[in-house]
């Protein structure tokens, strides 16, 4: 099924592999139909496990599975694509090694000119942030939310929102034009993480919206 690129993209905490397995069901199990393995710490041999283990479970729900930075280990378990940062594997390079099928997203910070380098190189969507304090990456590039509003005009393309986003401010990113939320801890770190998930999703019923069109 062709995912639609909007609602809830979640991403993996570190952790080990059977408690991640656990958290990521209950995620999907939520409606979670986008979901990011980031894992700065493993060995790559727990990595790749891990990978084919979300892999697995993504099909069952008919989940997209993207792999943070590491294009090798997403070619190697087919993940649905690969999201790269500006320090990371080049947009390009990664688009030859998976193909025209394959998401490619690419971290633009609160930068038009990154934004408009990767939507003129291809890229399947254009992830801004951080737009608040977050604990996973406290020192993450911030954003300003007006950003999403001039991607929203300048390019036909969806846009994440990330950094810090939790039920209280994802309608400021929402609002502002994000079509995607990406959440690691304000899901991840939470004791009920499926009805959790749930209410993320929600949050992209059309009666939610304020207008704002996916
Ligand atoms: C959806 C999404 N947006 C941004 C990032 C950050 O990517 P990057 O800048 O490469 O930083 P790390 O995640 O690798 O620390 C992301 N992972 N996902
Ligand atoms: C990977 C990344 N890039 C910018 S903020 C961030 C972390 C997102 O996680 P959280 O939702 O816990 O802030
Ligand atoms: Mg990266």
């Amino acid at each position: 099924m062709l995912h639609k690129l909007t609602g809830l993209y979640a991403i993996t905490p570190e952790g080990d592999t059977k408690t991640l397995l656990k958290q990521c069901t209950a995620a999907l199990e939520g409606g979670c139909r986008l979901l990011q393995y980031r894992d700065k710490m493993a060995a790559p041999k727990d990595q790749l496990t891990r990978a084919r283990l979300l892999r697995q479970l993504c099909d069952d729900f008919d989940c997209k599975l993207l792999i943070n930075d590491n294009l090798a280990l997403a070619a190697t378990v087919q993940a649905d694509g690969v999201h790269l940062g500006q320090s990371d594997t080049p947009l390009l390079q990664a688009r030859d090694a998976l193909g025209s099928d394959a998401l490619i997203g690419i971290t633009c910070h609160g930068n038009l000119a990154l934004a408009n380098a990767a939507h003129k190189g291809g890229a399947d969507y254009l992830a801004f942030g951080r737009f608040f304090h977050s604990n996973t990456k406290p020192n993450a590039v911030a954003a300003e939310l007006g950003v999403l509003a001039q991607a929203r005009g300048q390019f036909n393309k969806p846009l994440v929102a990330i950094g810090g986003i939790n039920l209280d401010n994802a309608h400021q990113v929402i609002n502002a034009g994000a079509h995607m939320i990406a959440i690691g801890g304000a899901l991840f770190g939470q004791a009920n993480i499926e009805q959790t998930a749930r209410q993320f999703c929600r949050l992209f019923e059309p009666s939610r919206k304020n207008g704002i069109s996916p």
